[in-house]
């Protein structure tokens, strides 16, 4: 390229990636390699460009190279938020991503098959629970056993039956059947497709935790409990944040419900740790379907609402927030009602605004203890605020450009931006809703 003055260089690499040329993107990429990432105008990068006009293959050339796929252009839009918008599934199929940021919410990942025909197979069960293969995560007190890596990246750690052995021989051992791993799809030719995979069962105990920490097999050093559950466990791989959800929303049930609603009898656990009934037989809880005996999950919506003008959201703080957080409000869904009513009802309880239209973007289970937070996009029909201060502290219309550079400021921990605004960290579903907002308007 010796004589080619750099910015046009710049210039032909973007335009033969939007144009979808992989001959010249290629070529000029071999003479180039930093041209991988330069910026055109408003920071677009060739990958958003190839992205924005659906040309899949230019895009896994540029991914090949190492293109960075997490990069934002000025407007905080990535190139999986630029083909998603553009209805380019094929492209944002592999420009997704796993860490919180992409499709997937966290704690929404399903890394174990649950198997639930297994669950009232009590030999299979009890022969799993012995087999070394088996997983076994140890909670004390709702909190699971952790260990850091060299790296840093922090994980649940996977005990052997020996090392629970003990535990499990105790009366009635608070335990969970999670499920089996699931076979990888670039199974080898010498793997047998009928061999199981590894169970994963979850474990909980009232031992000293010092004592449980012994068990770890990094290491005592290098394992400890979560202190705080709403931060630590935010910091897991997304995997060990899909099988934290189910244990973590399991035991703490079985921590709650040791007696029977009904008639106040002690309850047996059953069905690998999925079923709690009532000892008593003439129990009316034990004839027919009753809720009373299945583990709970508690529908909550969660909205951001859009102003009518399409260029403000809504947010709220509650006081316990962190100093200049904000968040989307979210509320519990009562009995007999849809959500697209409790949106309305909650919006309108805790900020005085109206709500027209409600529509469903995607969900996230919230282990503290069992939640499922349903997040869906609300339009505003009356925009005047008035705080139920006994829910919220403050509500207010916050422009769309001051949430985008919050967003850029916000990564896994909360932490102070230019804008002033703090948003919650990416593994929430309120962060989520933010970016889908912001990716799905003007601009792209
Ligand atoms: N993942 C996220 O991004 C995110 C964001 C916001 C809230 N959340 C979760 O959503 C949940 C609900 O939000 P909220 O507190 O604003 O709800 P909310 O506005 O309905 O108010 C909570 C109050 O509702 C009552 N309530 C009704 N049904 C309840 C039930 N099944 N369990 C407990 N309380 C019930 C209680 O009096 C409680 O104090 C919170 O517990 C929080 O953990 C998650
Ligand atoms: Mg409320
Ligand atoms: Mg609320
Ligand atoms: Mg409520
Ligand atoms: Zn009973």
């Amino acid at each position: 390229m010796s004589g080619v003055p750099e910015e046009e260089v710049v210039a032909k690499f973007l335009d033969a990636s939007s144009r979808g040329d992989q001959a010249q993107v290629t070529s000029l990429l071999s003479a180039v390699p930093s041209l991988l990432e330069r910026t055109g105008p408003r920071g677009w990068t060739a990958l958003m460009l190839a992205a924005r006009s659906g040309h899949a293959g230019v895009v896994q050339t540029l991914l090949r190279h190492g293109s960075d796929k997490s990069r934002v252009n000025s407007s905080g839009q990535s190139a999986s938020d630029v083909a998603a918008f553009w209805g380019h599934e094929h492209v944002s199929a592999f420009l997704g991503d796993r860490d919180g940021a992409g499709v997937e919410n966290y704690f929404g990942s399903e890394p174990l098959d649950r198997l639930s025909a297994k669950r009232s197979d009590a030999a299979w069960l009890e022969a799993k629970k012995k087999d070394p293969a088996s997983v076994f995560l140890l909670f004390s007190d709702l909190s699971p056993m952790l260990h850091r890596d060299q790296q840093g990246v922090q994980h649940l750690c996977r005990l052997g039956y020996e090392a629970v052995k003990d535990l499990l021989e105790k009366p009635e051992p608070v335990l969970v059947f999670l499920g089996v791993e699931k076979r990888r799809r670039s199974a080898t030719a010498t793997e047998n497709p009928s061999e199981e995979l590894p169970a994963w069962f979850a474990i909980s105990s009232n031992e000293d935790e010092a004592a449980l920490l012994g068990r770890c097999p990094y290491g005592e050093q290098k394992c400890s409990f979560a202190s705080t559950p709403h931060r630590d466990l935010l910091h897991l791989t997304h995997e060990d944040a899909g099988v934290l959800a189910p244990a973590r929303a399991l035991l703490a049930w079985h921590q709650r419900y040791a007696f029977c609603s009904t008639c106040g009898s002690a309850t047996v656990s059953e069905e690998g740790g999925h079923k709690r009934s009532c000892r008593k037989q003439q129990c009316p809880s034990n004839k027919g379907v009753h809720n009373t005996c299945y583990p709970r999950t508690d529908p909550v919506v969660i909205m951001l609402v859009v102003h009518p003008d399409g260029n403000q959201c809504l947010l709220g703080r509650k006081s316990v927030f962190p100093a200049g957080m904000f968040s989307c409000l979210a509320g519990f869904i009562e009995p007999g009602e849809t959500l697209e009513a409790a949106a309305r009802r909650e919006v309108c309880e805790e900020s005085g605004v109206l709500v027209g239209a409600v529509r469903y973007v995607s969900c996230q289970p919230w282990p503290m203890p069992s939640q499922l937070m349903i997040g869906c996009l609300c339009i505003a029909v009356a925009t005047d605020i008035v705080v139920d201060r006994s829910e919220i502290e403050e509500a207010r219309w916050f422009p769309r450009q001051q949430v985008m550079e919050a967003l850029l400021g916000a990564g896994s921990r909360p932490g102070p931006v230019q804008s002033g605004l703090v948003l919650p960290p990416k593994q929430t579903i309120a962060h989520q809703l933010l970016r889908h907002w912001i990716s799905t308007a003007a601009n792209l």
